[in-house]
């Protein structure tokens, strides 16, 4: 048996719900491109989950659905309020809150097709009612109740901020969404689709993923790279910051990639909207480190900015707080993982890899008071 460190190159699943083949992104054969500058984030949701963009009645079911099922039982943000709060990081909310979910939902346990459609539709509109009311609760405020008049990420902005966003930042963000919704194998994914090829429930599948997406090498990495940004404090800085982390061998986050060599298709738009928000914010200081420390990681290492690292500016400068950047990204990435969740009951097979053993051979039993 010869093994491949971290799976790297393996291919493991099939799938139809997004491609990366040399080096271009695509959802269900549509240029992420493409979609990041055209589409809504409910049209990509439905893209996801079927194969195919949405006409205009089917657009407006999905998002009256989604809007209509925002609410979150209210046992799930008394049980908030109850929390260690200083010490809960939300991502740590988010995989207990969306477990809970699961108790309140009477078709939890339910495997039939259509049921599990509606649950996804549930899932994926009750994330953001999640976070962002346990953002409001450890701010020692009420959560907010969605507006059904609202899209997507309006009501997200709405529910955390309990003001509609202008339409700079709806548009911004709305992007941000499409941009992360689906990413092939990733790690999260992975994840997802392994719980439920043992036949569990969608909820089991996404509580998993959210605990795998919140690792720093994963979607833990963007609330990392405000934290360097934040360190680092202003553009003269970057250079000897940066060759000292270099020096260290510690890793820049927001850099790297697993499949991608020649660059992540996703990193241009969110350059884009930095440069465009943090210029209306009068921050330009963030976009200006973040060209810096590209420059300089690039330079000197050949590695490039990958989805986490301009969306970290991206967030900031919508007046949001650092430690929601991975929750929004679950947000988003939630409807990459019931459509992966979906295809994988469409036609399951228990994921059981194998392990090359490198242990101890031969041992032979001790008793406990002769050892
Ligand atoms: C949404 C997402 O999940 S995107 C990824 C988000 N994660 C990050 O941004 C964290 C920083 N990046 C990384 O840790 C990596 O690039 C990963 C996890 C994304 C990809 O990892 P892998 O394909 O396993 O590459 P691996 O970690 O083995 O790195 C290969 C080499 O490049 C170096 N390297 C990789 N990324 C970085 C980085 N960001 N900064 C500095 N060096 C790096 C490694 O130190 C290693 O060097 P070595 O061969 O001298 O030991
Ligand atoms: O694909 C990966 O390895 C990481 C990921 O989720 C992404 O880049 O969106």
């Amino acid at each position: 048996m010869s093994t491949t460190r971290g799976l790297e190159g393996v291919v493991a699943t099939s799938s139809s719900v997004s491609s990366i083949i040399d080096d271009v992104l695509t959802y269900q054969g549509y240029n992420i491109d493409d979609l990041a500058e055209n589409a809504s984030f409910e049209e990509v949701i439905y893209l996801l989950w079927n194969g195919r963009l949405p006409n205009r009645s089917e657009l407006d079911e999905i998002t009256k659905d989604l809007a209509a099922n925002m609410e979150v039982p209210k046992e799930i943000f008394d049980y908030m309020k109850a929390y260690p709060i200083e010490n809960v990081h939300p991502m740590a909310a988010l995989r207990t809150a969306v477990s809970q979910l699961a108790l309140y939902d009477e078709q939890a346990e339910e495997m039939n097709e259509e049921v599990n459609k509606q649950k996804a539709v549930r899932l994926q509109a009750k994330v953001p009612a999640i976070v962002t009311g346990f953002s409001r609760i450890r701010e020692g405020k009420e959560p907010v109740a969605p507006k059904k008049e609202l899209s997507f990420a309006a009501n997200f902005l709405y529910m955390l901020n309990g003001k509609e966003p202008d339409e700079t930042s709806e548009t911004a963000f709305n992007k941000a969404l499409v941009l992360h919704a689906d990413h092939e194998l990733n790690a999260s994914t992975f994840t997802a689709r392994v719980c439920v090829a043992t036949l569990s429930d969608i909820y089991s599948g996404i509580t998993a993923a959210i605990g795998a997406l919140k690792g720093p090498l994963h979607g833990g990495a963007n609330e990392r790279v405000m934290a360097t940004l934040s360190d680092i404090g202003e553009v003269e800085n970057v250079e000897r910051y940066i060759r000292k982390a270099l020096d260290n061998k510690e890793k820049i986050m927001g850099f790297g990639h697993r499949v991608y060599k020649q660059g992540d298709p996703r990193a241009k738009h969110l350059r884009d909207m930095s440069e465009k928000l943090t210029k209306i914010t009068g921050e330009s200081k963030w976009y200006d480190m973040s060209i810096k420390v590209e420059e300089m990681v690039v330079g000197e290492k050949g590695l490039l900015p990958n989805v986490d690292f301009y969306s970290a500016s991206v967030y900031h400068s919508l007046g949001i707080d650092h430690d929601l950047f991975t929750p929004i990204f679950a947000t988003s990435r939630v409807s990459g993982w019931l459509a992966h969740i979906l295809e994988q009951y469409s036609d399951n097979r228990l994921i059981r890899p194998r392990a090359e053993y490198v242990g101890p051979d031969k041992q032979k039993y001790i008793p406990v008071d002769e050892r």
